[in-house]
């Protein structure tokens, strides 16, 4: 036998043997779906995807690349999902559009997508449960921040629970992260490797900004992102939105929102979640 014939004979038997790991890793997953369902807890678990996906990129000793693990597991958790619950995700569509590719990105081609067309749809999808998940964008390297999102993030009672990097090519020709959120109805337990979004209601007047931000500091808090709006016509408050290191339930959380509590007019927790991945952004 050839050289070639008796390679492609080995990947025949390698293949075989992780159709039959595949199958037996869904049927896990099938079971954790029947306990999940059984005692009303969410079917998808960011935090533990995240984990899964951090420690197999680290134990993995090559010659894939850590993205080539990554998007291989999107697929095989995409598939346990699936199992697990008919999984509905909203996003703005068509079909193809950098959310739908985003989404895509995080939970693969085995799930249901619904294609609205504005960001506040998504949210009403989600909150009606019509979807399990949304992906609604959050900034992108040509239009910024996403002001539509700021405001349903704003208003409701819907969490992030996940955030995506999509690299997209921008009126440059560079490459660029757009970032989305997932929101949905729980709040996840951390996942050792977390970051809070946060909406601080301060008054508009000197010094109100400085005087918030100053926990964070004392702290030694990180913070990451920052975005601001102005809050309802005819009040005189803006909503500052910043992503801060680490989970609500850390220990230094809660000194962080009893701080805060003093400082802001109201401060609303919008969500903790994985911190994308560092190739991601
Ligand atoms: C199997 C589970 O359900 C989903 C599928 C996962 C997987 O395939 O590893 C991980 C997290 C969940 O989103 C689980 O929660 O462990």
């Amino acid at each position: 036998m050839n050289d070639l014939a008796s390679l492609r004979d080995k990947i025949d038997a390698i293949d075989t043997e992780l159709v039959r790991l595949l199958n037996e890793r869904a049927e896990v997953a099938k079971e954790i779906g029947t306990i999940k369902n059984r005692e009303g807890l969410p079917i998808y678990s960011p935090e533990r995807e995240d984990k899964v996906l951090r420690s197999l990129v680290q134990k993995s000793q090559g010659p894939l690349r850590p993205e080539a693990i990554r998007a291989i597991y999107c697929e095989i958790m995409s598939a346990s999902l699936a199992l697990e619950k008919d999984v509905a995700i909203a996003c703005l569509g068509p079909a193809g559009s950098n959310s739908h590719q985003a989404a895509k990105s995080k939970f693969g081609s085995s799930v249901r997508y619904l294609f609205l067309s504005d960001v506040a749809d998504v949210f009403r999808e989600v909150r009606k449960d019509e979807a399990d998940c949304g992906v609604v964008p959050i900034d992108d390297p040509d239009h910024g921040v996403a002001n539509s999102t700021l405001d349903q993030l704003a208003e409701s009672d819907l969490v992030v629970c996940a955030q995506i990097a999509l690299q997209t090519e921008n009126s440059d020709s560079n490459v660029a992260a757009a970032r989305f959120f997932v929101i949905g109805k729980n709040t996840n337990p951390p996942s050792g490797n977390d970051c809070t979004m946060l909406l601080l209601r301060i008054e508009d007047k000197p010094g109100a900004l400085v005087s918030a931000l100053e926990p964070f500091k004392t702290l030694n808090i990180n913070l990451s992102h920052f975005a601001s709006r102005h809050a309802a016509k005819g009040s005189n408050d803006v909503f500052f939105f910043v992503e801060a290191a680490g989970h609500t339930r850390d220990l230094q959380m809660v000194d962080l929102f009893r701080e805060l509590s003093k400082r802001c007019r109201a401060v609303k927790v919008l969500g903790s979640f994985p911190k994308a991945a560092s190739s991601e952004v």
